[in-house]
């Protein structure tokens, strides 16, 4: 079997939807500073080609005016040029596909299917709240232009979710919580199922880890020795003791009677031993 060159290793792609104004900007930008994707917004692409004055640029300015979709090959082309000059291989992509049309050319053109797809699930009223704040001057967060985008979200973006849905490869989130809240989610996506049983999902550099890891098994290693000598000691103390309190009566004995012995000798003189008791005989004869 043949391994696959660096070269020919295809990108990790992550599709990101939801509906307008559900927080997919807010979280892709939060997973790029943790897990170091690139960050692809379609929608950004596509008002940068509008700034940029090329020649699709006032038929995109009109779809997005329409909260219409921009055909399938003129988002797929700035999608692929985004892809090579970020000299990444993951990345985030925002806000595509929008239909089944857009899907099935990007996986023809680009030969990628998603890892997954982060599907970004709040309701309407909310995601009109949030946009109606959002003061960025896009020219279709206007009331009108954001009940067409509904529409659009409903009628053509939701198939695509369930189409990866049907496939297992949907990761829903609540978005209608708070920006940290989501957040939360979304890391939990997004960190390996190793991680979190090793870490509980906070990251610790291998050096740390390996410096801390060393740390912690010396000390186990000692802990366990120390137990191990005071059971020996405690042991030896419990079996030997009827020996141990029998020696130390024969000291105590031996003791006593050394003792007794001085305190005889002090009063009397010279310790009574059998020569001693005849010559007093003999004295008192
Ligand atoms: N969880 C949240 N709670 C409250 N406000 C939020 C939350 N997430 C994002 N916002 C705010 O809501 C607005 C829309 O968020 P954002 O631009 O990330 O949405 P989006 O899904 O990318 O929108 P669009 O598809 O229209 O580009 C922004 O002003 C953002 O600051
Ligand atoms: O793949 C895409 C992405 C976007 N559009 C058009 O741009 C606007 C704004 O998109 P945001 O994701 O909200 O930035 C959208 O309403 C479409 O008109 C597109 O055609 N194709």
């Amino acid at each position: 079997m043949g391994t696959v060159s660096d070269a020919e290793k295809k990108p990790a792609v992550i599709f990101v939807l939801g509906g307008p104004g559900s927080g997919k900007g807010t979280q892709c930008a939060n997973v790029v500073e943790h897990f170091g994707y690139t960050h692809l917004s379609a929608g950004d692409l596509l008002r940068a080609e509008i700034k940029s004055g090329s020649e699709n640029g006032t038929m995109i300015q009109n779809m997005i005016k329409e909260g219409k979709i921009v055909p399938s090959e003129v988002t797929i082309k700035l999608l692929q040029k985004a892809m090579q000059e970020s000299g990444n291989d993951k990345f985030l992509i925002d806000g595509f596909p929008r239909n089944e049309e857009n899907r099935a050319a990007f996986e023809a053109v680009t030969k990628i299917e998603p890892a997954f797809v982060l599907f970004f699930d709040c309701p309407e009223e909310e995601m009109e709240r949030r946009i109606l704040s959002r003061n960025q001057g896009r020219e279709d967060d206007n009331i009108e232009t954001i009940r067409k985008r509904f529409n659009v979200f409903l009628e053509s973006s939701l198939p695509v979710v369930e189409y990866y849905e049907s496939k297992g490869k949907v990761r829903k989130v609540d978005a209608a919580k708070s920006v940290e809240e989501v957040f939360e989610a979304v890391k939990a996506i997004f960190t390996p199922k190793e991680e979190k049983v090793k870490h509980h999902s906070y990251a610790i550099s291998p050096c740390i880890e390996n410096n801390l890891t060393l740390k912690v098994s010396l000390y186990a290693s000692f802990k366990k020795l120390l137990q191990t000598f005071s059971f020996l000691i405690g042991s030896i103390v419990a079996i030997q003791l009827p020996f141990i309190s029998r020696v130390l009566n024969a000291i105590r004995i031996l003791l006593k009677g050394y003792r007794e012995e001085l305190s005889f000798s002090d009063t009397y003189g010279p310790p009574v031993t059998e020569t001693s008791l005849e010559h007093n005989k003999k004295v008192a004869v």
